[in-house]
């Protein structure tokens, strides 16, 4: 959700929008853990830090440094036991409230707000007693916003304003959320008035973004159910295929209809999450479906399209074949390094889905031709790591969702929706401890190149070749140390093939450069014009890995 601002209008009203990519403050530091001044300080947190920076603990409405807490425990000398033994269950309560509101927030910053709802949930009912417990109303108002029950937060925003007085975030959430929401852009200034006053750095753009990390979480909420959704569809698609016989295994029309089905999926949950402003660049158009013999394909992609829709329950419509092909074409824009633009694969490593192997749908956000968001759906990459081999034990569950924002880290998530966790490049130095990916396809990357650099590299293990975007998530949790991409001559690189991977990698601690050691520009609109080839590995790894890149491709070139 990106409103723009009005330049007619009021100051405030020109401020709002700058809050419209998240009206969730979801990643501040948390200065001041409540009750916990022990713990560190760098943890993502959503609104709940306090306004001072040493412990407190609200408590039955009263404020206590909690420092002073410990001490006044031991030296109260309760009078009867039955003293004794309430003030033991006021403590055990706090306790279990204060865990439950700190796994909530983890939860919310990990992007698991459904999950982050229940725990919050929990203590809104179940702890009303605690004063802290409108902290929750507030994790709960926040994260009943980004599940879609937006009534419902913009209610319990605006009541917990007025119950925990003096808390600018929730007055600049509420602007926000009345500004995009409501349209209401005169209660949205009065309570960015009210945030401001209490804190007017949220006049200032970069501290939104930069102090309290803001990210545009709602754009991250909406890709995640969009490629969740379309892996759904992919998968059904491919489980058909896998059990169909010979002959129509040879039919590339599953991965057509797959392919376009993902691209109107993913397309029609982002115009419903997020319509303003929507542009899109995707490697499908409609110009073929429309052609004469294509209704009938047309026909059944809305179908596929449709059930998946129904499956999820989020909206009650029915697209006609019409709204498919429509949805298929709003991905026509050519993106370029002005506005925001989502990018979109909807099926990456054709070949890999048509073979029964690893493919990916791939989405990223573009803000002036910078990926600021990125989400990899790999239906079939197994949750643990595929390590040396790319082998897994056929036990082994699979499905991930990795999903990126700029400055945010990289989590990968079970595509069954359970828990997300935060991942991490390999740590590994020694080239000798490292493996590599390259493409399945020898025609999409040149092998004998990679297995130059390699030899050169002095790496021992074995390439790991797997189709698609997929080599992009498994590296960014640690599962290889580097990924080599050579392309044969002439074949120019897309921008819906890279950008999603790219900042999974690099949040993920990772470094994308092509093979001249440039970082990769999103900016040109389609293609990624670049030199020659794309290395991927860690940082330390990066600048023996340039040299056996650059003596490889000097060698290769003076042997032709
Ligand atoms: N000749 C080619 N050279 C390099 N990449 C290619 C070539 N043809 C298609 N691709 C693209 O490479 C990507 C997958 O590469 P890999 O799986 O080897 O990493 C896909 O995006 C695929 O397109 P498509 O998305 O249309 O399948
Ligand atoms: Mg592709």
């Amino acid at each position: 959700m990106r409103v723009r601002a009005d330049r007619t209008m009021g100051s405030y009203k020109a401020q709002i929008p700058h809050l419209l990519s998240s009206p969730n403050p979801n990643a501040k530091t948390l200065k001041t853990p409540l009750l916990n001044p022990g713990t560190p300080s760098t943890r993502r947190s959503l609104l709940f830090s306090l306004s001072s920076s040493c412990g407190f603990a609200l408590f039955h409405g009263k404020l206590l440094q909690s420092s002073f807490m410990d001490a006044l425990a031991s030296s109260f000398d309760p009078v009867s036991q039955a003293e004794k033994d309430a003030s033991s269950v006021v403590s055990r309560r706090v306790s279990e409230a204060v865990e439950l509101l700190e796994r909530g927030k983890e939860l919310q910053a990990q992007g698991d707000f459904p999950k982050a709802l229940q725990f919050f949930t929990s203590v809104v009912e179940n702890y009303k007693e605690f004063a802290f417990s409108d902290y929750a109303r507030v994790g709960r108002a926040l994260a009943l916003y980004e599940v879609g029950d937006r009534e419902e937060a913009i209610a319990e925003m605006e009541d917990v304003s007025i119950s925990l007085k003096g808390y600018p975030e929730v007055h600049a959430a509420l602007a926000a959320a009345l500004y995009a929401d409501k349209h209401a852009p005169l209660l949205a200034e009065n309570q960015f008035a009210i945030a401001t006053l209490l804190d007017p750095h949220f006049t200032d753009l970069s501290y939104v973004i930069e102090t309290k990390h803001w990210p545009p979480s709602l754009e991250l909420a909406a890709a995640k159910k969009a490629a969740s959704l379309s892996a759904r569809l992919c998968q059904k698609v491919q489980k058909a295929l896998l059990q169909s016989d010979v002959q129509s295994k040879n039919d590339k029309s599953p991965v057509t209809v797959a392919d376009y089905g993902s691209q109107a999926l993913v397309s029609f949950v982002l115009q419903q999450e997020i319509p303003a402003d929507f542009s899109l660049v995707a490697e499908e158009d409609s110009k073929d479906l429309r052609k004469d013999g294509g209704q009938e394909t047309v026909e059944r992609i809305t179908k596929l399209v449709n059930d998946s829709i129904t499956s999820d329950g989020s909206y009650n419509v029915t697209l006609s074949t019409e709204d498919v092909l429509k949805a298929i074409d709003s991905g026509r824009s050519e993106g370029g390094s002005q506005g925001r633009h989502w990018v979109l694969d909807p099926i990456d490593g054709t070949k890999g889905f048509l073979r029964g192997d690893q493919y990916a749908i791939a989405l990223a956000l573009l803000d002036g031709g910078k990926v600021v968001l990125g989400v990899l759906a790999c239906p079939n990459l197994p949750l643990t790591s595929i390590g040396a081999t790319g082998q897994h034990s056929p036990n082994n569950e699979v499905g991930c969702l990795f999903f990126a924002e700029v400055g945010g880290g990289t989590y990968m998530q079970p595509l069954d929706g359970s828990s997300a966790v935060k991942v991490q490049v390999t740590a590994v130095e020694n080239p000798e401890e490292a493996s590599f990916f390259e493409s399945y396809e020898a025609a999409h990357s040149m092998h004998d190149l990679s297995s130059l650099i390699a030899q050169k590299l002095g790496v021992k293990a074995p390439p790991v070749r797997i189709d698609s975007q997929a080599k992009y998530g498994a590296l960014s949790r640690g599962d290889g140390a580097i990924y080599l991409r050579f392309p044969h001559k002439g074949y120019r690189e897309k921008i819906w093939d890279h950008a999603a991977g790219c900042i999974v990698v690099t949040e993920a601690g990772g470094v994308v450069t092509d093979a001249a050691g440039k970082p990769l520009d999103f900016s040109r609109g389609k293609y990624l014009d670049l030199d020659t080839g794309i290395i991927v590995t860690n940082q330390k790894l990066m600048p023996l890995l340039f040299s056996a890149v650059r003596e490889s491709i000097k060698e290769k070139a003076a042997s032709l």
